[in-house]
């Protein structure tokens, strides 16, 4: 059963999903989306770290998971994205590394069911991937190079499909510099708000509205 009820009625809520590979630069784009497009940021690795830190019923399953590379349980992450929004006030979100795969867009879609209005890809080559990661310096145990590897195999097998899913993916170089990928960001994002402004509603990104950057 859809929680879009949860939100005030009549308030549009707006979803952009980003994914990318592991190190592609979702965390430093969202960022920079935050300050210029006033977006809510929740990352959904840093939702499951704070569990860990805190200790909380399911912390040390989601610890060994996250060093494992595996993905956490879809129910747990979807709760976590749920309250987050809820306790926002915000009606914008960036939902940063999720879904991961196919049961997790589906946990979403049935229980908070308010569809993306774009999926915002970082597209990376996986030597630049690994080389940033082991040179990320946040104390993460998952930033290692066994655990990438499977990090890597994750996003290739069940990531990926996910993003195929979606009709309205905006789709940018993340090899480039931070700055020059959010020009390209930006240009994405400007585009959305604007369509959004004028049609005075949804652009839901299963619509068949033309992808908004090229696909892959
Ligand atoms: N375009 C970029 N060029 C070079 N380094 C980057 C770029 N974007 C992010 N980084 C750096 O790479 C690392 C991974 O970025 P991060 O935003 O944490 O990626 P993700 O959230 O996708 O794992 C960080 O140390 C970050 O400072
Ligand atoms: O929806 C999610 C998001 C993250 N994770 C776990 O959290 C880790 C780190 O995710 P994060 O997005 O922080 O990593 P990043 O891609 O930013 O390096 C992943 O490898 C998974 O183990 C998960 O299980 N489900
Ligand atoms: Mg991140």
């Amino acid at each position: 059963m859809s929680q879009a009820g949860a939100f005030p009625p009549g308030k549009k809520i707006t979803v952009v999903f980003v994914i990318g590979g592991p190190g592609s630069g979702k965390g430093t784009q969202c960022s920079k989306i935050v300050r210029h497009f006033g977006f809510t940021h929740l990352s959904a690795g840093d939702l499951l770290r704070q569990q860990v830190q805190s200790d909380t019923e399911h912390g040390a399953m989601i610890k060994n998971l996250m060093h494992e590379g595996k993905l956490v349980p879809s129910d747990i992450i979807v709760r976590l994205l749920l309250t987050a929004m809820l306790q926002s006030g915000n009606d914008r979100f960036l939902v940063d590394g999720f879904p991961r795969n196919e049961e997790n867009r589906r946990a979403y879609e049935s229980v908070i069911g308010i569809e993306p209005e774009l999926v915002l890809f970082i597209d990376c080559p996986r030597e630049e991937l690994e080389r940033r990661i082991l040179h990320r310096d946040q104390g993460r145990d998952d930033d290692n190079v066994d655990t990438i590897r499977k990090r890597f195999q994750v996003f290739h097998d069940s990531t990926l499909p996910v993003v195929l899913y979606y009709d309205r993916m905006g789709k940018v170089d993340g090899a480039k510099s931070a700055d020059a990928v959010f020009d390209d960001v930006k240009a994405i994002f400007t585009q959305l708000l604007t369509t959004q402004a004028s049609q005075g509603g949804n652009a839901s990104s299963r619509r068949s509205n033309p992808p908004l950057c090229s696909v892959l």
